[in-house]
């Protein structure tokens, strides 16, 4: 970034002082707003990376309530943002609170020309090194995949894997809750693979009568049933050269789980009321929420198809899983939203991020994309509020704590009832992967009332 392209905002409403700064500031591209709104909305078209604010804003100029909902308001909007306090001669401590609320700096009026232009300078400076940082983090040299939002460590690893399995041509079983993005990662896999230019069909098993579904993924000849007029392709023959996309694997009946298996094996089908064997190449990839093994176990899968689809296994990280991706995601897509509906850019109340924040999101990513989206129809004011998100209360996981202690408590209670999970509720097994001896396991049993 060199000088002339380095945007400043000042906000300052005395005009004396505005000409002053822009003096000050001649390398750079100073954008100068009187009050908070206006600051506001500079922001937003202009994204300065730094920003000096005089806290004493109309309408309180002479005290410095205006300036701190400024602050507040800035770093909600735009959490980056470098800003540089300018307070009162030696008016230490709301310098020092605007510190503590996120401010970057603080400066003293009258002003030092030279000293606040290396204040300003400095802030530059952190503000490109955190922007490459972000952006080696991000991508890590191999970008993440196309249309996948992220920057958690755990889905970033996950998106390395995609790009490495995605050129083999083998069976890939993406798990993960509903409205993960599924789908968008199967899609991902298609992308990266030689079969890119071919077709990605997907077909979701549940959603399909199941008189329907061996028709619609085996095609049909003509006079196989009635209402057969003319023979027809299914899904799975479509899909020749390309991706097949079984969603919700879970959900096939067992007499197709037996067709499908067949199919994977030999790779040729017969369509419905068909004899003639037709040789498909496609790769697939199935989805499921559902825990496959337990169905196998439970007689409702088959456990060779199992193993025959789970050639590799991609799991995606729900989204209360993905460190800082509900903000960021929602961030987007209030973006995107607002541009789609030709709405002047909303943005997210205070509140209304710390209630995103806490919102353990059941419906994962979709249902964060669906709230913002109707939020954004429905918001009457610039800021989406929690009740344009329906946010309200329900829901919201406002148990968090900060105590280490009950934060400790609650990881142990997870580990035990996690472990006794993995073991069937066998208490030494459960005791020896936790590495806890027998008694000690008892304990926390009882401590933690577990059952
Ligand atoms: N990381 C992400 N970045 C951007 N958009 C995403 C991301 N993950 C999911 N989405 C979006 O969320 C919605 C749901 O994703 P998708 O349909 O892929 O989920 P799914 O796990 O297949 O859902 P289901 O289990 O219900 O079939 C889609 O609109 C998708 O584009």
């Amino acid at each position: 970034m060199t000088t002339d392209s380095r945007k400043l905002l000042v906000i300052e409403d005395d005009p004396g002082l505005q000409t002053q700064l822009k003096w000050c500031f001649e390398g750079y591209d100073v954008i100068i707003a009187g009050d908070r709104e206006s600051a506001l909305a500079e922001i937003e078209k202009h994204h300065p990376p730094v920003v000096t604010l005089d806290l004493g804003l109309p309408p309180d100029a002479e005290g410095t309530r205006e300036g701190f909902h400024a602050l507040e308001d800035i770093l909600a909007h735009s959490p980056h943002t470098k800003i540089i306090v300018v307070t009162g001669n030696n008016d230490r401590q709301h310098a020092l609170q605007a510190v503590s609320m996120g401010a970057y700096d603080f400066f003293y009026k009258p002003i030092d020309a030279d000293l606040l232009g290396f204040i300003v300078n400095r802030a530059y400076r952190l503000r490109e090194i955190e922007d490459e940082n972000q952006r080696l983090h991000v991508t890590g040299g191999e970008s993440p995949l196309e249309g996948v939002i992220t920057g958690s460590p755990q889905m970033l690893k996950m998106c390395r894997t995609v790009e490495k399995v995605a050129p083999a041509d083998a069976t890939v079983l993406v798990l993960g809750e509903s409205g993960t993005g599924k789908e968008l990662i199967a899609r991902s896999i298609h992308t990266l693979s030689g079969r890119a230019d071919e077709r990605f069909i997907a077909i979701n098993c549940a959603a399909i009568p199941e008189n329907l579904l061996e028709s619609e993924l085996f095609g049909y000849e003509k006079g196989a049933f009635t209402g057969a007029v003319k023979t027809t392709p299914g899904k799975i023959e479509t899909a020749n050269g390309g991706t097949l996309f079984l969603d919700e694997i879970g959900d096939m009946p067992m007499p197709l789980q037996a067709k499908l298996l067949r199919f994977l094996q030999e790779r040729i089908i017969e369509r419905v009321g068909g004899r003639q064997e037709i040789p498909v190449d496609v790769r697939v990839i199935c989805a499921t929420h559902k825990d496959l093994p337990q169905l196998a176990r439970e007689s409702s899968f088959r456990e060779d198809l199992y193993y025959r689809i789970s050639e590799i296994t991609v799991r995606i990280p729900a989204l209360r899983e993905r460190e800082g991706d509900t903000l960021l995601l929602a961030r987007v897509f209030l973006e995107k939203f607002s541009k789609q509906m030709g709405k002047q850019q909303h943005r997210l109340s205070k509140d209304s991020l710390a209630a995103i924040e806490a919102y353990p999101w059941p419906g994962n990513v979709r249902e964060l994309e669906n709230r913002v989206k109707r939020a954004v129809i429905m918001a009457e004011h610039k800021q989406i509020s929690v009740s344009d998100l329906e946010l309200g209360g329900a829901g919201v996981d406002d148990t968090r704590t900060f105590n280490l202690r009950e934060i400790r408590e609650q990881a142990e209670r997870q580990a035990i009832v996690r472990a006794m999970g993995h073991v069937g509720g066998k208490i030494s097994q459960a005791s020896e992967l936790l590495g806890v001896s027998r008694p000690t396991m008892y304990d926390l049993i009882k401590k933690y009332n577990l059952k």
